[in-house]
């Protein structure tokens, strides 16, 4: 996998970003203003404070209503402030991820196979979920404090200098401790989150695989080393966790004491004045209440710096995806109906990345309802072969032709219409039935389901469902067997009647009989539609109108079953191997 794009500049990140912002600019105005609000009620309180304080010690009690009253009201301010605030920041955050989400999955939708080889599949999905939630955090933290700090930490720094002029150097002196000791503790306890990340993905990827394959695991009595396996990086990952746990656990009281060392010297050098000037005392009281708000800007400054390269490093992630054009594009031309002719002309392919070719020199002709077998040893290129017929991936060189047209001229739709592809490993969504054969023929009416599970010889095993085509399926079909999925591919593939049916080792699980009832019900109910067969068994395609002999990407031969035993010497071997592996099952 290619991972040359994981690191992006600036410029890129804020590319990326910008749009969004832009976008939902209201409701993040609002969350500013919520901000300064509520920065403006916390800097006044202290001064508030102060104004009681002095009116108790005059003994001025109009004074201590009023500014009580007045302190109350600034309190609710800024709750209020507060509150306004998160709810508008958390609505801009959710508004911008769940737009990223929505534009990345839509943009991923026009990524040919290759680029989804190129970032590998399960890669995109932690793209979308976890790189879009690291950066719906970020947005949130940043309406809620980034505007914050810069005010908190000037307004602070000013009103505490103010308060107690002669004492500027104190409060110098503690910006710059309280700096250092958040500067270290966050600078550790960076790296510290960066290993626990590493492991949190270290832990799932276990899980995940483990879960996965659990026949595989219980059948191979692997269950005590996968469970040693995850308890070895769960275990780090929490060693890391707890460690996370002391840092923190020291660098806040740390901090907190160093304030309080700062009162402590405060009222040490200066508290001498207050029996001549009782006004020192609330004075006293507002400076510390400052030096509090400057110590916390502080803080949420190295926090967010934090969260910030972890969340840019997502930001980046988004935007290499989002930036992505398409390898392949589809041309914009209307809708056609292409035959069941297939030509391949000197076709060379190359895997992305693959310095060798899969397939060399390519060519063969098939006209419109043929049968054609692929058979060759395993890695031959015969499903390479087969994908790029629907134009999955476009060939080094050589031309591929269906219909009569070159396949990079028609549109999308012609090909996905024209042709119809069964896998060996049947994929079919959760959901029912019926919407599985829809994705072959939308419009499908339950006739047509009849129809295609009577060819694909599913109908019996449907038909003894409660709800037949309403039956659910699962996720990953969990609730069918191996044969039961083939089968319903291929009743997926056929139903559309599309005028090519590509079929790659689509009958593996099914047993012999079934498979012979699938072969005569294809090739009479479809009997215009040219059929690719990929078999393992030549029994398979014994009487296909021509079998293609692959080997080390090339086609070797081209024949009939007849003809091939005469004169291909790998069908020859491969034709024998079977014979005789059956006359000792017989
Ligand atoms: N997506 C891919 N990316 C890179 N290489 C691939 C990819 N798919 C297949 N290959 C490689 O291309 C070669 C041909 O594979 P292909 O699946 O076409 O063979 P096959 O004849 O269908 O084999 P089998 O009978 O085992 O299914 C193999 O060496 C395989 O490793």
């Amino acid at each position: 996998m290619d991972q040359s794009f994981l690191a992006d500049s600036g410029e890129e990140i804020m590319k990326t970003l910008w749009p969004y912002l832009r976008r939902f600019w209201g409701v993040e105005v609002a969350a500013m203003v919520a901000t300064f609000v509520y920065a403006f009620a916390n800097l006044w309180q202290p001064k508030l404070l102060q104004g009681v304080m002095n009116a108790i010690i005059k003994g001025n009690n109009d004074a201590v209503v009023r500014y009580g009253v007045e302190l109350l009201l600034l309190a609710l301010l800024g709750i209020i402030a507060g509150v306004a605030n998160t709810i508008f920041s958390a609505r801009a955050a959710l508004n911008i991820s769940t737009k990223m989400r929505s534009d990345i999955y839509h943009h991923v939708q026009k990524f040919a196979f290759a680029d989804i080889e190129k970032f590998a599949a399960s890669n995109l999905v932690v793209r979308m979920t976890n790189d879009i939630n690291q950066v719906q955090g970020m947005i949130m933290q940043a309406l809620q404090i980034v505007a914050r700090v810069p005010i908190m930490f000037i307004g602070a720094l000013v009103l505490a200098m103010m308060t107690i002029p002669e004492m500027w150097w104190m409060v110098v002196l503690m910006i710059v401790i309280v700096a250092i000791i958040a500067w270290i503790g966050l600078t550790v306890l960076g790296k510290k989150f960066g290993q626990v990340q590493g492991y949190i993905d270290q832990v799932n990827t276990i899980a995940r695989e483990n879960l996965m394959g659990v026949r595989v695991v219980k059948s191979f009595n692997q269950e005590a080393n996968q469970e040693k396996k995850f308890a070895g990086a769960s275990d780090k990952m929490t060693k890391v966790s707890v460690q996370i746990g002391y840092i923190f656990s020291m660098m806040m009281p740390g901090v907190f004491a160093f304030a309080n060392i700062a009162i402590g010297a405060a009222v040490l050098i200066i508290g001498h004045n207050i029996t001549d000037h009782p006004a020192y005392l609330a004075a006293i009281a507002s400076f510390v209440g400052y030096m509090m708000q400057l110590f916390m800007a502080i803080i949420n400054a190295g926090f967010i710096a934090t969260g910030a390269t972890r969340a840019f490093v997502s930001l980046g992630r988004i935007g290499t995806v989002l930036q992505h054009q398409p390898s392949m594009a589809f041309k914009d031309v209307p809708e056609t109906e292409l035959s069941g002719s297939i030509e391949f002309n000197h076709v060379t392919f190359s895997y992305p990345g693959d310095a060798l070719p899969t397939l060399r020199d390519v060519s063969f002709k098939v006209e419109p309802g043929e049968m054609v077998g692929i058979v060759g040893a395993t890695g031959a290129g015969k499903s390479t072969l087969a994908q790029l017929i629907p134009r999955l991936f476009d060939p080094d060189s050589g031309q591929i032709k269906v219909g009569g047209s070159d396949v990079r001229d028609v549109a999308e739709a012609t090909l996905r219409d024209s042709i119809s592809m069964v896998l060996q490993r049947a994929t079919l969504f959760s959901g029912t039935i019926a919407q599985n054969l829809r994705q072959g023929k939308p419009n499908a009416t339950v006739a047509d389901m009849r129809w295609a599970a009577d060819v694909a010889q599913s109908e019996e095993f449907i038909r003894r469902l409660d709800n037949e085509f309403d039956a659910t399926v699962e996720e990953r079909s969990a609730n069918f067997s191996g044969g039961q999925k083939q089968r319903l591919a291929i009743t997926r593939g056929v139903i559309g009647k599309p005028n090519i049916l590509i079929m790659d080792d689509s009958t593996s699980a099914l047993d012999a009989r079934s498979e012979r009832l699938v072969q005569e019900a294809l090739a009479r109910e479809l009997t215009g539609t040219t059929t690719v067969i990929i078999a393992e068994k030549i029994s398979s395609i014994i009487h296909a109108d021509q079998i293609l002999v692959m080997d080390h990407g090339q086609v070797v031969d081209r024949g009939t079953h007849e003809q091939l035993v005469q004169s291909s010497p790998i069908y020859q071997e491969i034709y024998t191997t079977q014979k005789a592996k059956e006359g000792r099952n017989a």
